[in-house]
């Protein structure tokens, strides 16, 4: 099958948080252009105000739409609005939360029938087991991504590092793309998935969160 994220490419998040100086549409665009003319082969952004500013850079833009709900824990693309939001600003490809936690907005199943059947756009599921991985495939994602591993209870503790195992199992066991995403903190780790049998790997904070990068360089400089 034929897929807009190619296979071995490296995919960069772009995103920056409200209270992050680098907040904002026209720092996300100037940031995704870096990356591509990086080599980056798609980009992720948050909301439809990025996912519009970040399609100057002509690549595939895998979309969410982060919106809090004190209800539920899930906030990736919650709803079928928040995926229609992101199509409406260009998105190509949505993700969205298919954890098996408990849900305030629309069941998983709807919004990926609805991004695939209705808006025509790919499905990139965010998971954190094998299992939530296994089912998003049968309801007809596109992608499965480890985003999530390590930020549910049902794979807590978060270890230091990526969920190379993850990646290695779903590899194993589902017949669509999994990408690996969540702490992928160095180009050896982001070698590793692919060697691990990513079919791509999305790297976020340490290309594109500068704030983050400085800290981990402070921490290790001045030991706080
Ligand atoms: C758990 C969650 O909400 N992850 C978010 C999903 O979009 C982002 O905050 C991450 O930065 C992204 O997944 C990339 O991961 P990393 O920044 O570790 O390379």
């Amino acid at each position: 099958m034929t897929t807009l994220i190619e296979k071995g490419g490296l995919i960069v998040s772009c995103q920056a948080r409200e209270d992050n100086p680098l907040h904002g549409p026209m720092f996300m665009a100037a940031m995704a252009l870096a990356a591509r003319d990086g080599g980056a082969c798609a980009i992720r952004a948050n909301g439809p105000e990025d996912v519009k500013a970040v399609k100057a850079t002509g690549l595939p833009v895998i979309g969410i739409h982060k919106v809090f709900d004190e209800a539920s824990p899930v906030y990736i693309t919650p709803t079928i609005a928040a995926a229609e939001a992101l199509s409406g600003a260009g998105a190509d490809i949505i993700a969205l939360d298919c954890t098996m936690r408990q849900r305030s907005g629309d069941p998983a199943d709807a919004i990926i029938q609805h991004v695939r059947d209705t808006l025509g756009l790919e499905v990139f599921a965010d998971v954190s087991t094998l299992e939530e991985g296994m089912a998003a495939a049968s309801m007809g994602a596109t992608y499965v991504a480890t985003t999530l591993s390590g930020y549910t209870d049902a794979s807590a503790p978060k270890p230091e590092g990526p969920d190379l195992a993850l990646i290695a199992e779903l590899s194993a066991r589902i017949d669509i793309p999994v990408v690996a995403e969540g702490r992928f903190n160095t180009p050896e780790l982001a070698r590793a998935a692919i060697d691990a049998g990513a079919h791509a790997v999305v790297v976020g904070t340490m290309i594109t969160n500068p704030r983050e990068i400085t800290r981990s360089f402070a921490r290790r400089v001045l030991g706080h």
